[in-house]
């Protein structure tokens, strides 16, 4: 019989509740991985205690307040959603859990917990399309940091990005053409991350292209219908471009008055696409003039995306390398 398998779905994590303490102890932890802040910790970390987490706390939990759900961060909310819906079409030996990057239930506690319940071969998952070092990579940093995951009797894998699967493109572009608004023009919106980490030879931005290619070959876009542009720029440092709300407003100078808006680094809806982009960007493309603004939601626990997240896990599930 085959070793009890456990699958564990990854993400960043969020705070456990939308308050300054909550968020500074979040983003205390968030912004001292140098996978996120790629600076030596003697430079960075006078200006993460000395300014950062002396403002961002408050700021960042009145915006977490806007979209928190009765059961929690949507993040959080749907992640679990997710859980539920793969361990109800799994059986046997293999259980789906989820873990996060930062904040609860970490990698450790969710192995630890695992390992007691009789489970030897782990497969995570980080929920990312596309693969980035402040993202996956960091997901991996903290499974390789958990103690006794190489130790005799006990395995682990990880499952790659699917940035250009044909099942992803397939799923999503039949959810943006059900909620696409009609004669609108489409953003696809990506994360954005440094520059930099491209010229160090990330693959993040090939990967976020070609995701956005295949999506336009699939609904027979033309040039001019969509476009590509990074959110959430960070600092002062040049990151990816166009940035989405400089490129939201050349859209509407250029006389578009409609956009849809769809999240691509996203698996679940979060504070990223929910306020960022469903709230303060769309008062932003308003006030410079823009009319009609969609943002189009996530895959979340979609029954198709479940379906796919499946083929995925099987996959690894029978790779005899394993
Ligand atoms: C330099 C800073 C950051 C980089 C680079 C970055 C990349 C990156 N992030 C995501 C996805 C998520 N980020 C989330 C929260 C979050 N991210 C940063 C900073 C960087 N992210 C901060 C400071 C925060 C905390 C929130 C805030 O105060 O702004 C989340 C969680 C959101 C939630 O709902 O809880 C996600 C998800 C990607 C995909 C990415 C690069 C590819
Ligand atoms: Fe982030
Ligand atoms: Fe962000």
């Amino acid at each position: 019989m085959q070793d009890k398998t456990a699958v564990i779905l990854m993400n960043t994590g969020s705070p456990a509740a939308p308050t300054a303490g909550a968020l500074r102890t979040y983003l205390k932890d968030f912004l001292s991985d140098p996978r996120i802040i790629e600076l030596p910790a003697w430079i960075w970390q006078p200006i993460l205690r000395g300014i950062i987490l002396r403002t961002r706390p408050a700021k960042s939990a009145e915006r977490y307040k806007k979209i928190w759900m009765p059961d929690g961060s949507p993040l959080m909310v749907y992640s679990q959603k997710l859980v539920e819906a793969l361990n109800e079409r799994l059986s046997g030996n293999t259980t789906v859990a989820m873990a996060m990057k930062v904040g609860a239930p970490s990698v450790k506690t969710t192995v630890q917990r695992l390992k007691g319940e009789g489970y030897k071969r782990f497969i995570f998952f980080p929920m990312f399309a596309q693969y980035s070092t402040q993202t996956t990579e960091s997901c991996l940093d903290s499974v390789r940091e958990t103690e006794n995951l190489d130790s005799e009797g006990f395995s682990w894998d990880w499952i790659k990005p699917y940035y250009d699967r044909h099942e992803f493109i397939d799923i999503l572009a039949q959810k943006i053409a059900l909620q696409r608004t009609a004669g609108a023009h489409l953003v696809m919106s990506f994360h954005g991350i440094p520059v930099k980490s491209i010229k160090k030879g990330s693959p993040y931005e090939h990967q976020c292209r070609q995701t956005a290619f295949e999506i336009a070959r699939k609904l027979n876009l033309s040039e001019g219908e969509y476009s590509i542009a990074y959110q959430s720029r960070f600092g002062n440092d040049h990151w990816l471009q166009p940035y989405l709300t400089g490129h939201v407003e050349e859209l509407v100078r250029k006389g578009t008055k409609a956009i849809d808006v769809v999240c691509l680094s996203f698996s679940v809806d979060c504070l990223e696409t929910l306020e960022e982009i469903g709230i303060e960007l769309k008062d932003h493309f308003i006030r410079v003039g823009g009319e009609r603004f969609n943002l189009i939601a996530c895959l979340n626990d979609d029954p198709q995306a479940v379906d796919f997240y499946l083929t995925l896990i099987e996959e690894k599930l029978n790779n005899p390398s394993f």
